[in-house]
């Protein structure tokens, strides 16, 4: 058991590397699948647990896979996969399972997804990513926990998304550029990340129009190959470290951050109080002024990042006045808010929409990560709460951000990583 130890009070000074994208690595590997021969490289790979847990999984089906941490780098040889079972003790164990499908059915024919993992934020449905396989020809069979794709050539069709799911565009998108003929999908997914996975699969010789546009055309090919790929910053990182600098008020460099793809996240942080400038490559982050509340309203890119969403609510905490929240992406997203409540917080839930009444000085005690973003969330109030903030499971925290305690200490703050034992609990 991974547990954060958060000593708060430390304004947050100095400069701030921020890491690959994890919602962009993980279809990128299921990519890397794709290719029939020669070997896939990919750089600036986030050294996180969903990266281990992908390379697991690619290992399973047979590709020969070496993560080269302190390089960042990924190297992935899938010209022999031999099994199209994805096994329920890793698939289990992240999100990033379903990104395997298309590749599986091009190779093998089938695939036998076990379980499928990620963050607990209700329901998370794949209606979307099933009915377009079964529009270009395969058989999906649903039984209990295990599902069972099979198809024969994929066929080129017009597809849909009911709304822009972020894995179900990427999912579909694999599935046409192998397929005979044109596919178009309609309502598509705009995040930066989906537009990355397109940028590699048409390196890899896939043909793809229309991507950011909620439009995308595929010719399919006949085989696509293996290629270099640098994978785009993580603006969900860079958000966390961000709003480290505006909880604690304080000044940070963060090097490797996309300001442009922060979308409407950069614009409320503005307006709580956050000045954000660029200088050359680097985004400086700044918060002198009192935090002022605010109202957030998630929606898909360049909406506000539903997964910004848990770390604004603790900066929120501290603004002076009331703040609304509404979650719009997911239905269960709100568990943060009684972690919160057990350091002082106080925070109102509704259904789909939270009232967090500042300002509250927080208190450091024992909670827990519900979710990654709960998880980092955590962290951040942490950094002002009076005393000591125990947060488990950490594993939750190291799905998705590297050496959070690392890069937290490089500015100032007091974040420790342990292993607990069962005896210590
Ligand atoms: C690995 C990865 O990239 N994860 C991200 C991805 O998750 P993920 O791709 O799972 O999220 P989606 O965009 O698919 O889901 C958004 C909403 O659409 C619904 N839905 C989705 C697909 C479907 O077939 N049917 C359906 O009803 C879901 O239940 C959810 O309410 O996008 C989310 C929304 O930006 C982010 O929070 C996750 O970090
Ligand atoms: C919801 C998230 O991830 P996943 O889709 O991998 O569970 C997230 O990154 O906050």
């Amino acid at each position: 058991m991974v547990r954060y130890r958060v000593r708060g009070g430390n304004v947050l000074r100095g400069t701030a590397f921020i890491q690959g994208a994890k919602n962009a690595v993980l279809p990128m590997i299921g990519a890397a699948l794709l290719a029939t021969e020669g070997r896939t490289v990919l750089r600036n790979v986030p050294v996180i647990e969903d990266v281990r847990r992908a390379v697991e999984l690619a290992q399973a089906v047979g590709a020969t896979v070496e993560f080269h941490e302190s390089e960042r780098t990924l190297v992935i040889d899938a010209s022999r996969l031999t099994s199209p079972v994805l096994p329920a003790a890793i698939a289990n164990r992240f999100r990033g399972t379903v990104l395997f499908v298309p590749a599986l059915l091009h190779r093998l024919g089938e695939a036998v997804i076990e379980g499928i993992g990620g963050c607990n934020l209700g329901s998370r449905n794949l209606d979307f990513h099933y009915n377009g396989y079964k529009r270009l020809g395969a058989v999906v069979n649903e039984q209990e926990s295990v599902i069972h794709i099979k198809a024969g050539k994929l066929v080129g069709a017009p597809l849909y998304l009911d709304t822009p799911s972020h894995t179900g565009t990427e999912n579909l998108v694999m599935a046409a550029t192998l397929a005979k003929g044109t596919t178009v999908i309609e309502n598509a997914a705009l995040e930066p990340e989906v537009l990355d996975v397109i940028a590699m699969l048409t390196r890899m010789g896939a043909k793809i129009r229309g991507g950011g546009t909620g439009f995308i055309t595929v010719e399919g090919v006949e085989n696509l190959k293996a290629v270099e790929h640098t994978v785009m910053p993580d603006r969900l990182d860079a958000g966390v470290f961000a709003m480290a600098a505006a909880i604690t008020g304080g000044e940070v460099t963060l090097v490797g951050a996309e300001l442009q793809h922060l979308g409407v996240v950069r614009w409320k942080l503005e307006q709580m109080g956050v000045e954000f400038e660029t200088n050359g490559a680097v985004l400086h982050v700044r918060r002198e002024k009192p935090l002022r509340p605010i109202n957030v309203i998630t929606d898909t890119y360049p909406g506000f990042a539903t997964d910004l969403q848990s770390p604004i609510m603790a900066v929120a905490c501290l603004a002076d006045g009331t703040s609304y929240i509404h979650e719009r992406i997911f239905d269960g997203r709100f568990a943060l808010a009684g972690e919160l409540n057990k350091m002082g917080a106080k925070i109102e839930v509704q259904g789909s929409r939270a009232v967090v009444h500042g300002p509250t000085p927080l208190r450091g005690t024992q909670v827990t990560a519900h979710d990654l973003r709960s998880g980092i969330a955590l962290v951040l109030a942490g950094l002002v709460a009076e005393g000591e903030t125990v947060i488990e499971s950490g594993y939750l925290i190291d799905r998705g951000h590297s050496a959070v305690a690392e890069r937290m200490r490089a500015l100032g703050a007091n974040v420790e990583r342990e292993i607990s034992t069962p005896a210590d609990r």
